[in-house]
């Protein structure tokens, strides 16, 4: 598949991103949830809290990889958002504990953290819709995470994406927060440069 030509902008790139995932068989992306359901459990043996995401639309990923953390004993953290704040964290106690949000998202019924949660968390499973191989990650446009992860350092932030999302070279801004890896369905954890 080609890509849209270096230079290009963030725009451009969301909109191809986007009818490419839609273009993916219900067959494929299922078995892409279940590998990389497989991926973030084995991850978790290394983070006791672990920020992630409820998928909506063709994003990867699903409530099983979910699940899985928390099978594996791991406290798993859900966005909620507040308007063009800071994104605030919940915890995630299985699929009934979940109520609709904003833009068709499923947030976390309970207790908020606040969203400093972050910072404190072992490792954040970030949904993305491309990241290249430094880390510059794409996001829906709305700055959410990028406001949310500015100012926190230590904690691993994990891009999710389908193989073909992860690119040499996406469009950069300086506000753009660098993830440390890619969890992939077919490459599992891949660390990115940071360069
Ligand atoms: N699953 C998930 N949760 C997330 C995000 C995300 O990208 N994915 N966010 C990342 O910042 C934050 C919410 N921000 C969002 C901003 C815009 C749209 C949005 O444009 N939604 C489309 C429908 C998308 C679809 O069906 O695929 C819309 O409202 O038209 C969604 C979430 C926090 N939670
Ligand atoms: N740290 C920040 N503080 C204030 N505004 C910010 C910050 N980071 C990004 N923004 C604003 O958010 C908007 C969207 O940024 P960008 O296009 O990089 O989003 P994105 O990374 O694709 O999306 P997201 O972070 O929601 O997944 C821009 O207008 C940008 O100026």
């Amino acid at each position: 598949m080609t890509l849209p030509e270096f230079g290009s902008g963030k725009q451009e790139w969301r909109k191809h991103l986007v009818s490419r995932r839609k273009a993916v068989p219900a067959e494929v992306r299922e078995a892409e949830a279940q590998a990389l359901a497989r991926s973030a459990a084995a991850l978790a043996w290394r983070a006791a809290t672990v920020c992630a995401y409820v998928p909506i639309g063709s994003e990867p990923g699903s409530l099983a990889l979910l699940d899985e953390l928390r099978s594996a004993g791991r406290r798993v953290l859900l966005p909620v958002v507040t308007g063009a704040a800071p994104l605030d964290w919940g915890v995630y106690f299985g699929e009934d504990s979940l109520v609709p949000g904003p833009h068709g998202l499923r947030e976390p019924s309970g207790l908020r953290l606040g969203p400093n949660a972050v910072a404190n968390a072992d490792a954040a499973l970030v949904p993305a819709l491309a990241v290249d191989q430094r880390g510059v990650r794409l996001g829906r446009g709305a700055g959410h995470y990028d406001r949310s992860l500015a100012g926190v350092s230590g904690v691993p932030l994990i891009a999710v994406v389908r193989d073909e999302e992860l690119v040499d070279l996406l469009p950069g801004e300086p506000h753009d927060v660098r993830m440390t890896a890619a969890l992939t369905p077919g490459g599992g954890l891949v660390t990115l440069s940071g360069m």
